[in-house]
């Protein structure tokens, strides 16, 4: 017989999403979601977290509560190393807490040593997408520092070629398709997990 993987869970999830049946599981380690601005990390990790009825938690958004400031302001008051440098520690604080699934910000999986962290408590699933599909999800909004340049799209391009040899160090590898829904993605990387050794216990 041959071995289960990640595609044979895609069609059981499916098909308990068309019967809208909830896909539980319970979490033995963080999931840590790690990829490109607009890969999805933030919407795509709630409704995973959503699903498997556990925590979700955003380095962003902690950092950000922390600081009682944005991201922006952050990188524009005190600048991107001092960004770096919180990010790395709530990263520790969220992977030493119960296991639920954690989004990171685009920058976080190109640090050793937030990789080494990450690979030690949780697993690492970069979620991978390309230029375009990116472009189109970051052009409308200007929150992200980094895409505050005179030519953001270029800018992304660097960025993402810079990017892709520390992103491919994940552990899982989940791509996202342009017009596969937020929900339907979530059930991608559930299917994507189901096969880590004793990640997803049944309830
Ligand atoms: N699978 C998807 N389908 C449609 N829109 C998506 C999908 N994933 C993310 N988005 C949208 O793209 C934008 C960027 O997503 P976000 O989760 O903030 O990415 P990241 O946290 O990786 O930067 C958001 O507006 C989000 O709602
Ligand atoms: O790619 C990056 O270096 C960054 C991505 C952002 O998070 P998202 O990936 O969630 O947009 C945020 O952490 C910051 O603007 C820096
Ligand atoms: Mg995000």
């Amino acid at each position: 017989m041959r071995e289960m993987g990640p595609e044979d869970g895609i069609d059981k999830v499916r098909a308990g999403a068309e019967q809208d049946q909830p896909v539980l599981g319970h979490l033995t380690r963080s999931i840590v979601l790690v990829g490109m601005m607009g890969s999805g990390k933030t919407a795509v990790g709630t409704a995973v977290a959503r699903f498997l009825g556990a925590p979700f938690l955003d380095s962003d958004h902690e950092i950000e509560r922390a600081a009682q400031m944005t991201v922006a302001e952050i990188f524009a008051r005190d600048g991107e190393p001092f960004f770096r440098a919180r990010e790395s520690e709530v990263l520790e604080r969220l992977l030493s807490g119960p296991p639920g699934v954690i989004s990171t910000g685009g920058g976080a999986f190109l640090s050793e040593t937030n990789r080494e962290m990450i690979a030690r408590l949780g697993v690492s699933v970069w979620l991978k997408a390309d230029l375009e599909l990116l472009w189109n999800r970051v052009r409308h909004k200007n929150t992200r520092p980094l895409l505050r340049t005179a030519d953001p799209k270029k800018t992304l391009t660097d960025l993402l070629a810079q990017r892709l040899p520390h992103y491919s160090k994940a552990q899982v590898v989940v791509e996202a398709e342009q017009g596969l829904s937020v929900p339907d993605m979530a059930r991608k990387v559930i299917a994507h997990l189901r096969v880590v050794d004793g990640l997803i216990e049944e309830v």
